[in-house]
This record gives structure tokens, sequence and C-alpha cells, in this order.
């Protein structure tokens, strides 16, 4: 009997999500497997598709097509992945295979195996080069064990020998000229320090033991991982992986992309080796195919990376670790629009894991999740930092009140003071301001135009290069000399960026030397953590920088954090912006007083009454908890209902509104904000406008959308708009 697969096929353009029906040929039988891609005749053209079953075609009679190829060796995927992919493609309404896609990705982009052709030590014991006798042809054997694959040039090279050195010891059969798979190892020449577990404190130790009791059970089991600040989160994930890997079982363990600091890297290769592999988007594509391959293999045990190290291609993962959980960098902010943590609990149940989420200041949903009646998730505390050290203290300044004493610039005078101080004590300081660039407003005195991105509605920031940039768009001019608009010559360059803070700090204070962390200075591939590891051994006293000093960085010499603007992510039109800004200076906070000296924190701000400041200033997770459920549950947000929010998008505007309208006209059974500009109304020449629904079903939500992406999707009239549907939105923008 003839065999049928079931092949999903990529079609960026339309959303087509479903199956199509292929023959076998009798060549390619046997191969082809579920998880196979392959290639097939789609209409007029040949498209890939991937293998996702077996089975009986649709209809008899009908004449079916044959699968042309074979596009890899082996299956690209498992049975496992494929249910993830399509539990996905169910809840965020996104096509399957653009699921399966994100799952895969390092296996897709051109990088394949790397394969070197050079020179191969060949071990015979007998005959190894004698130091003594033969000096030179032991200097280049020396060498080329310990950098197997090197070219006669580069070997002769490296061991100060002439090349014919080197070919005497091919003419003995001790090298060998040949083509060998290598593997790329993005921490290759770091140095792996093996770290020795510390003795847990008390809290730790529970946590440990309470985690690792629920390994293995083949169920999901869940944890909330609530530590405060320096508390030693990170050594009770350690342990509960090392307990996983005693167990026979894998460990997947995600870090918001700017948490994952090559610092954090360091820790787990020191505790665990070649078993660790890093997945993150700083890999080259062919150090990612390899990672990749190593955890499929199951060569690597552990996962270590950012969010779409959840895809991570573990046999069995009995353990599933995410730190920082709130972040919403663990939302993906295209399709497939998946939120790491969703997908993470979903794989916990096909493969019955264990999933702890950690952080010092939990989401909203997952803490309601940890406390409410009938909790899911079991609440573990770690309430002390370790070795009973304080938090530090934390103190506002009202920016209002400087103001009125006639001190305009960006520091108060207290926080000038206590900088001059802490550096007399040769401690070291953070200063976090979330804007990178020198000013973001450029303004004309004159006529009051603002310089805008002419491709978005965004003002353009300056840069101390003296280009201006679009932080959307990456659209980038030369700053103009007078004003575009009445050729006026009195530009203003307001709202100060990291640079600009940069600029002022190395002005009043020369000696202290001064580093700056942000998006500009870490562009270059190793210098994020150059500037990490001289500021920790003290090669500045100052570190400037945007959210990066404030996540995960543990330097015991830092005594001293100023906050330059707690305000300007308090007031952004997202119902999330209080929870964002409470979460933001706690952690911020929390770098400061990590060693033996006691920490201190001032906050500038011009709302120094927000309860998302005052409970940040009194470390009062519970009481900011408290404040905000009551304004969620008054106004129906999350974590009391779902959202799922339409955005359309598109360059004509008309054609955008009337759309959003069209779709809004078939919304049924949910409540509807909207429809309605986007916050951000224009962003890469494409106007925005947007709908959010809510209902304490996600079910509801998915059903009233459905129609609606039909009706859109049927329509050529708005074939060129882009509707996006996200399920569980993290940005209101
Ligand atoms: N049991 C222990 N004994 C001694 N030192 C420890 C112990 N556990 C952790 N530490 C050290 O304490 C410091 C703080 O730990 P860690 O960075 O894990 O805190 P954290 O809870 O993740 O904090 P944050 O949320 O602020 O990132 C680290 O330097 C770590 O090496
Ligand atoms: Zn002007
Ligand atoms: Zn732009």
């Amino acid at each position: 009997m003839a065999v049928y697969a079931e092949v999903l096929v990529d079609l960026a353009a339309r959303q087509v999500d479903r199956v199509f029906h292929y023959r076998v040929p009798p060549s390619l039988a046997g191969r082809v497997l579920v998880g196979s891609r392959v290639l097939v005749p789609f209409g007029r053209r040949r498209i890939e598709g991937y293998v996702v079953g077996f089975g009986h075609p649709p209809e008899d009679g009908i004449k079916l097509k044959e699968v042309l190829d074979l596009l890899d060796p082996g299956p690209l995927f498992t049975p496992h992945q494929l249910e993830l992919a399509r539990w996905m493609a169910a809840y965020y309404l996104c096509p399957t295979v653009k699921a399966l896609q994100a799952m895969i990705w390092p296996l897709l982009r051109t990088a394949g195996p790397r394969k070197m052709r050079g020179l191969w030590p060949v071990p015979c014991p007998d005959r190894i080069p004698d130091v003594k006798r033969a000096p030179k042809s032991a200097a280049v054997w020396q060498v080329a064990l310990a950098r197997p694959g090197l070219t006669r040039g580069e070997l002769a090279l490296a061991a100060g020998v002439s090349p014919a050195v080197v070919d005497t010891l091919v003419a003995r059969g001790l090298l060998r000229g040949e083509e060998r798979v290598v593997q790329r190892d993005p921490c290759a020449g770091l140095p792996e320090i093996r770290h020795r577990p510390p003795a847990l404190n008390p809290h730790q130790r529970r946590a440990v033991q309470e985690i690792t009791g629920s390994l293995g059970l083949g169920e999901r089991r869940l944890f909330l991982l609530h530590g405060v600040t320096g508390s030693g989160k990170t050594e009770v994930y350690l342990q509960c992986i090392a307990g996983a890997l005693q167990q026979g079982l894998q460990a997947m363990m995600l870090l918001p992309e700017i948490a994952l600091t090559p610092q954090m890297i360091d820790i787990f290769r020191g505790r665990f080796g070649r078993r660790v592999a890093v997945l993150h988007s700083r890999l080259s594509q062919g150090e990612r195919y390899d990672e990749y391959q190593r955890l499929r293999a199951g060569e690597a045990r552990v996962a270590l990376g950012a969010r779409s190290a959840v895809f991570a291609p573990l046999e069995k993962p009995g353990l599933i670790i995410l730190d920082e959980e709130h972040e919403p960098s663990y939302k993906q902010e295209e399709t497939p629009r998946y939120h790491a943590r969703g997908v993470a609990l979903r794989l916990a149940g096909l493969a019955g894991a264990v999933v702890v989420l950690g952080s010092a200041t939990p989401s909203l949903e997952s803490y309601a999740r940890a406390t409410a009646a009938g909790a899911s998730y079991r609440l573990v505390e770690l309430p002390e930092r370790i070795g009973g050290r304080p938090l530090p203290r934390v103190k506002t300044i009202d920016m209002r009140q400087e103001i009125r004493a006639g001190n305009k610039s960006l520091f108060s005078r207290q926080l000038r003071e206590a900088m001059t101080e802490r550096l007399s004590r040769g401690e070291q300081i953070i200063l976090f301001l979330n804007r990178r660039g020198f000013s973001t407003l450029v303004v004309c005195r004159e006529c009051g135009l603002v310089l805008k991105c002419p491709h978005c509605d965004i003002s353009l920031t300056f840069h101390s290069s003296g280009r201006m940039r679009c932080h959307y768009c990456h659209y980038s001019v030369l700053a103009p000399s007078l004003c575009p608009g009445c050729g006026g010559r009195y530009l203003a360059y307001l709202g100060a960026g990291t640079q600009k803070i940069e600029q002022e700090i190395r002005e009043l204070f020369p000696d202290a030397g001064v580093m700056r962390l942000d998006g500009d200075t870490t562009a270059r591939r190793g210098a994020h953590r150059e500037i990490i590891e001289g500021f920790r051994r003290g090669g500045a006293g100052i570190l400037i920088g945007t959210q990066m000093v404030a996540k995960g960085l543990d330097l015991p010499g830092v005594t001293l954090v100023g906050v330059i603007a707690a305000d300007l992510s308090l007031f952004m039109p997202d119902f999330r912006a209080s929870e964002r800004t409470f979460q933001l200076l706690t952690q911020v906070a929390g770098r400061s007083g990590r060693g033996d000296r006691e920490g201190e924190v001032l906050v500038q701000t011009y709302s120094p009454h927000h309860y998302a400041v005052t409970c940040a200033v009194n470390h009062d997770y519970q009481g900011f908890y408290r404040q905000e459920m009551t304004l969620r549950r008054s106004l129906g947000y999350p974590p009391f209902t779902h959202l799922c929010r339409i955005l359309v998008s598109g360059r004509k505007e008309e054609e955008v509104q009337e759309a959003a309208a069209a779709i809004a006209g078939l919304i049924q059974g949910v409540d509807m904000l909207g429809p309605a500009p986007a916050p951000l109304t224009r962003i890469k020449d494409r106007y925005r406008w947007h709908l959010v629904l809510k209902s304490h079903a996600p079910a509801a939500l998915r059903a009233a959308v459905k129609p609606a992406l039909d009706f859109i999707n049927r329509h050529s009239r708005w074939r060129k708009l882009v509707v996006s549907v996200d399920m569980d939105p993290q940005s209101m923008m």
C-alpha cells in the first residue's frame, strides 16, 4: 500500500494552517519520517514543508502529487515538539508551521556542521617526538595536540619552526591532513573555573529540598521562588539542576537576554562544564547549530539561554527554570507571539516536569497563582539576603524641591554628595537611567518643530556621534545645524540619555573613572563582558547604564545606586506601567550593598508619593501587590481577566481604520476596547490601530477572534494590511 505523508507547508503570505497530502515515492520510503523537512510541489511552485504524520488521503480517487525530495538526513523535530507546536498554534492563534519553525530555528538558518581542512594528530605512542632529541618536531606535536586542525602554515607559525618540520611529521604518519567536522564552542578560550557549591543557608536548603523532592515523579509541579535581591536564587537553581542531573534528567535554565551575562554563563560552565549548552542571540549561527546538536544528541544535559531556549530539544526535560519570570522580554513580539512562561508550563505538562519561576518581584499573574485560594503554584520564599546582609537603605529625592532650591541639573545635591563620599572611600557606584543616547528630543526653539523619524511617529534621539537615530526602525541621519522647518539656528537638546549622564558625570568627577553599559556600548561582541569585568576589577568608580545594569548583576564593590529619573516608565500608556516601575526600581536598588559594606540607594523622582515608588523604597512587595491588585480588579485587567490585542497596520491610514472597524463589528461575546490608534501611531511607515478584547476565559477570546481573522484573510481588499493577534499581550504600545 502506498504511503501518504501529511505535510505542513510554509506559505508566508497566506495564513494557511492545514496539512496537505503527498505520496512518498519508493525511493524515499522509510526515510521520510515525522519531523522530516521535504520539498513538495504546490501549485506551480516547489516549496518546503514539514512532515507531521502519515495517513489516508482525504478523498479516494484523487491523484496525489509526490514528495520531491528529502532536505535533511534526519527529522528536525520530535513528536513532542510537534505537540507543543500544535498547542501554541491553538493558544496563540498562529499557524502551526510558524510555531514549529520558531522551535527549530537554529537548524533552519544556513549553518550546518562546520568542516575544517587541516592537520590532525594521529596518536601512536612509540613514535612521539622526543623533546630532547627532536625539539622542533616535539614543539609541532604539542601544538597539534592542543589545537588540532590547523593548516601547515599555521602550525609551523604557532610552533615557531619552518613548514618543513611539519612536513616530516606528516611523512612519519604522526599528522594526517583531512577534512573533519568540528564543534564550534562559544566558550572556547574562556577560563573554565570550577566552582564548588557553597553550603546553603537554611532558606535555600529548604527551597532546594522542596523542589528536588518533586523531581522525577513524572507529573507537572509548579513552584514560585520569591527571593529578595541577593538572596541567592542562582545557587538554588544550580543545586536543583545538579539534583535533576543526578536523577538522569535534563534541565532548562531560562533568563532574560540581558540577564544572560557572560558572568552567568561562567557560573554555569564552572559548575557543569560541557554538560551545559548555551543558546542565545549573540552566538554565531554556526555556534548555535552546534550547541543545539549537542543537546539533541544528549551530550549536553542543561540548556541555558534566553526566551527561545524553551524550545531546546531535550529528550527528558525534568526541570525547567525561568529566572526573573516577571520580565516582559519572555514574550516574543512577533509571530508566533508566545510567552516562554506559557510554553514552559505546557511543556512541563507534556513531559511531567517541574517548573520553577523565580523572581524578587514576581509578576502579579504568578503571585496571584501562588497565593490565591486553590493556588496552582507552590510559593517558596527566600526572605533574606545571603549572609544576613541587610537590604540597602533606599531614599527618595523629590526633584521638584531641587528645582525650587535652584538646582536645575540632572543630579540632586544629595546624590552628588553621596557620590563624593563613596568615591573617597574607594567604593563603587551605579547610576541608572533607562534611556540610551544623548538627548531624546531635539526641538527648534524658534518654531517648535520636533525632529521626528520620517518613517515613525517617534522623536529622533541625538547621539554623541553627532547622528540622530530612531530607536524603532534604526533610521539615522546627521544632526542638522539649522532647523529643517524654519532655518532657525537654535536647536534645543532635551531629555537626557545615558551618554549625556556620562558626559556630565565625567565633568563632575574627573578622577573617578566612568564606564557605560547600554545598547550602544555593548553592540560589539565581547564588549559586555569587558565592561562588567573591568568594572568589577575596579577599573572605574562609576557605572552608568540602562536596564542592563538593573538585572542580575552581582557586584560586591557597589554600595551606592542612584536612580536618575524614577518616573520615566511610570506614565506610559500601559496598564502595567506601575508594575514595571516597581519591578525596575526594586531590581536596580538590589544591586547595592551585595558585599560586606552596607548599601544605599537614592531615587530621584517627581512623583515621590506614587505607590510604585514608595513600595519599592520600603522593599514592600506585598504592599505593592495589594494596591495594584485592587486597581486591576476595579479596571478588569489581568490577572482578573485575559486580554487579546488585535493590531492592524498598513501604509494607508484609512484602510487600517476601516479594517479595524470591520473586525470590531465581527467581535462577539467579549468586552472590547477600541478600535483606536495604538499609542505608537506609526512605525516603519505603517499606521497602527488596535483593539483590546477582554474576557475571563481565554477560550472565549479565541472564539471571538477566529471569525474576524478569517473574514480579513478572505478579503483581498485588505491583503496589504497586517493583522496580528496577541494573546496575553505584554506590550500595549
Ligand atoms: N549559600 C551561600 N553561601 C555563600 N554565598 C552565597 C550562597 N548562595 C549564594 N551566594 C552568593 O550570594 C550572592 C548573591 O546571590 P545571587 O546573585 O544568586 O542572588 P539573587 O537572589 O539571584 O539576586 P538578584 O535577584 O538580585 O539577582 C552571589 O555572590 C552568590 O555567589
Ligand atoms: Zn524651526
Ligand atoms: Zn523610525
